[in-house]
């Protein structure tokens, strides 16, 4: 993933929707704190593994054929007839459409925010993570457990204030002044549920990221 590439694409996007919705200079920061956490929301959602009440809890990972509205059959134009049932030419049947990826496509919404956070904060440099990070070894799969732990370390670095003393010591020992740090565990335990939990990779993650931008800028255009 080229990291600083996908930073820069944030900003001009970010300046952009700012411009054009006279914000310059607006504090931004709580609303996109709010909207990270609905992407993440709306990631979990897609993703469905927390729905132990329900039987289908695969994740939603392709879309449906929307020539055939998913039921690769019917009576409709396009069709080609195989003995006694119709079967949809777009899907051949499978009422799948590969092309789209809910799952991903709510995962890239997320990486625009958390960019997002991280430029306004000035906190670009804890974003980039060591490989030893996304070691699928010490993923354990509890998908509930790191989810809820991304949302409380993300919290933690909105809220929680240390004094310059307190922050030094983090430096120190971290690397980072905590409020930065925690917000790069977050962002770490997201990449991991991405990338070790449903197996998307740091490629894929860049080329969704990139055609998500180009659809942002595009509703920018067409006044969203
Ligand atoms: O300042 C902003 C505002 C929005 N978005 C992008 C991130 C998501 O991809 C998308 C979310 O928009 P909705 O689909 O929720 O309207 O907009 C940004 O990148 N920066």
């Amino acid at each position: 993933m080229h990291l600083a590439k996908l930073i820069e694409m944030q900003k001009d996007l970010d300046g952009r929707i700012r411009k054009e919705k006279g914000l310059e200079g607006e504090e931004l920061v709580p609303n996109t704190f709010v909207a990270l956490q609905v992407e993440l929301a709306e990631f979990a959602n897609e993703g469905r593994w927390f729905k132990h009440w329900k039987e289908d809890r695969a994740p939603r990972t392709s879309g449906k054929c929307s020539n055939c509205q998913g039921k690769g059959e019917g009576f409709f134009s396009g069709n080609r007839y195989t003995g006694n049932i119709e079967v949809c030419v777009a899907c051949d049947g499978t009422g799948i459409n590969e092309k789209e990826n809910p799952l991903l496509e709510e995962f890239v919404d997320g990486v625009h925010f958390f960019l997002s956070i991280a430029i306004q904060n000035g906190w670009d440099d804890a974003l980039y993570i060591y490989e030893e990070q996304l070691d699928p070894g010490d993923f354990d799969g509890d998908l509930t457990a790191w989810y809820l732990e991304l949302t409380y370390f993300l919290n933690k670095s909105y809220f929680e204030n240390s004094n310059e003393e307190e922050n030094q010591k983090w430096k120190k020992y971290y690397g980072f002044p905590a409020k930065q740090y925690w917000f790069r565990i977050a962002w770490v335990m997201f990449l991991n549920i991405g990338i070790n939990g449903f197996g998307f990779s740091p490629e894929q993650i860049e080329q969704a990221y990139l055609a998500k931008n180009k659809v942002n800028h595009d509703r920018q255009t067409n006044g969203y």
